[in-house]
């Protein structure tokens, strides 16, 4: 107002009375201009340096501080020198902990954990263990698998794996699936206390029967095609299960499948399902062995489902071969460009033209044309029906783990196998 005013009362002729004007307007405008810039800067940097302090009186990883381990499982005892207790007693984890209501009616008194008998291997979380559990009858402890968590721990993993032990509770029981017990949550170390799958791993189970092992705990190690078929079916109805749930398995293998000593097969290795759970997708950070995967995944597109048919069969070929690897002739890192010449798995001597037929119709490369789990499982119904229970399949030659890891394009480590100690 007060500068058009002046210029309004300025003359054009009086040259001094613009000039002195327009430097008025030169000083105050930026002036001004700058100073809103500072007040502003200022509120940012506050903003921030509040924010920064904020951060680091949260509780975090670093906050974590050791703990003696617990007393309650003589890990030590069992001979393994070392423990798997967490070293981590933190008010703020132990708040946390405690803000998991949901989880207190599947709390396993620590003392019910008596003993641990061997440690199976190193699985996502930490050590996998077998331990006992008592029942409340001495003579019948009961044998149960617990998943702990590894040390050292932050909070993003404890959160994680109280997660996971949550996921396993909204999905419930079902036959084909590895069931969960309880959990050891209230304190340190933490433990998922699972049923015990005695007989372990398919895979493994596979190359027992490539032994001259003909039973063993009540286990008939000699296979025929109508058990391929029983136990391929049972696996397609987990997966029923888990799609009913909008969820899907991702790594569908012979290492994830679980055989107790009624050939009942159970599906374990459910880490990438939670992933799906929680985030809608898979994330790349989990490895799975080239050689299993469905196109779109090696395409790192988004998978469903049917990327689970697509594995499933090749859980079945490698049942009917006892345990080979799969594509031996094509080194792993080929297994795409293999793929996008639309070949597939060459057919066994062992594997009928039926149980062939349907393998191939899951590995066709687009999705939308591969059956859907059930109507997969439909099929195998109808196959069971004439399929061979006599013929007992055979496989002569022994598995040496170390070969069978490099044409599978897997870490040996990562087969838990006890079958060398058979
Ligand atoms: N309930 C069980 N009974 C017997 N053995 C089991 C059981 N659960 C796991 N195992 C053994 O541990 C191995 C690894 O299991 P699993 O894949 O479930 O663990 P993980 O590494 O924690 O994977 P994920 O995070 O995907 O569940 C299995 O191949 C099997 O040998």
């Amino acid at each position: 107002m007060g500068m058009t005013r002046t210029l309004l009362e300025c003359s054009l002729s009086d040259k001094l009375c613009v000039i002195q004007e327009k430097q008025y307007e030169v000083i105050i405008v930026p002036t001004f201009l700058v100073t809103i810039f500072l007040i502003l800067l200022g509120v940012i940097l506050w903003l921030f340096i509040r924010e920064q302090r904020t951060q680091q009186q949260r509780p975090g990883p670093r906050d974590i501080a050791p703990v003696p381990p617990s007393r309650d499982l003589s890990w030590e005892a069992a001979g393994h020198g070392g423990n798997v207790a967490l070293p981590l007693k933190e008010t703020s984890v132990e708040n946390f902990l405690g803000a998991t209501p949901a989880l207190a009616k599947l709390q396993v008194p620590r003392e019910q954990l008596s003993e641990v008998l061997e440690q199976i291997c190193n699985g996502s979380y930490g050590p996998i263990l077998r331990a006992n559990m008592n029942t409340g009858d001495a003579s019948k402890p009961k044998s149960v698998i617990l998943k702990a968590l590894k040390e050292p721990a932050g909070l993003h993993e404890v959160q994680d794996f109280l997660g996971r032990i949550q996921f396993h509770q909204y999905l419930g029981k079902h036959k084909n699936l590895v069931q969960l017990e309880g959990c050891c949550t209230e304190q340190l170390p933490l433990y998922m206390v699972l049923e015990d799958v005695a007989h372990g791993d398919l895979l493994n189970f596979l190359w027992t029967c490539r032994r001259d092992v003909m039973t063993m705990d009540g286990l008939l190690y000699d296979l025929t095609e109508k058990q391929v078929y029983h136990i391929g079916k049972q696996v397609l109805l987990a997966l029923e299960f888990l799609q009913d749930k909008h969820l899907f398995h991702g790594d569908v293998a012979a290492r994830n499948i679980l055989i107790q000593s009624d050939l009942t097969a159970k599906l374990c290795g459910l880490g990438l399902a939670y992933e799906v759970y929680t985030r809608g997708a898979i994330s790349s950070t989990q490895t799975i062995p080239l050689k299993w995967l469905a196109p779109e995944r090696l395409l790192l597109k988004p998978a469903g489902i049917r990327a689970d048919v697509y594995e499933d069969p090749t859980v079945l070929i490698i049942f009917i071969t006892t345990g080979a690897p799969p594509y031996p002739e094509v080194p792993p890192a080929s297994i795409l460009q293999h793929l996008q010449k639309r070949k597939i798995m060459k057919r066994p001597s062992s594997c009928t033209r039926t149980m062939y037929g349907i393998m191939k119709s899951c590995w066709c490369w687009r999705e939308a044309g591969r059956p859907s789990p059930r109507e997969l499982r439909l099929r195998l119904e109808v196959a069971i029906k004439t399929a061979d229970d006599k013929a007992v399949l055979q496989v002569p030659e022994l598995v040496v783990p170390e070969l069978y890891a490099a044409v599978a394009g897997i870490r040996v480590e990562s087969l838990f196998y006890n079958y060398s100690m058979l």
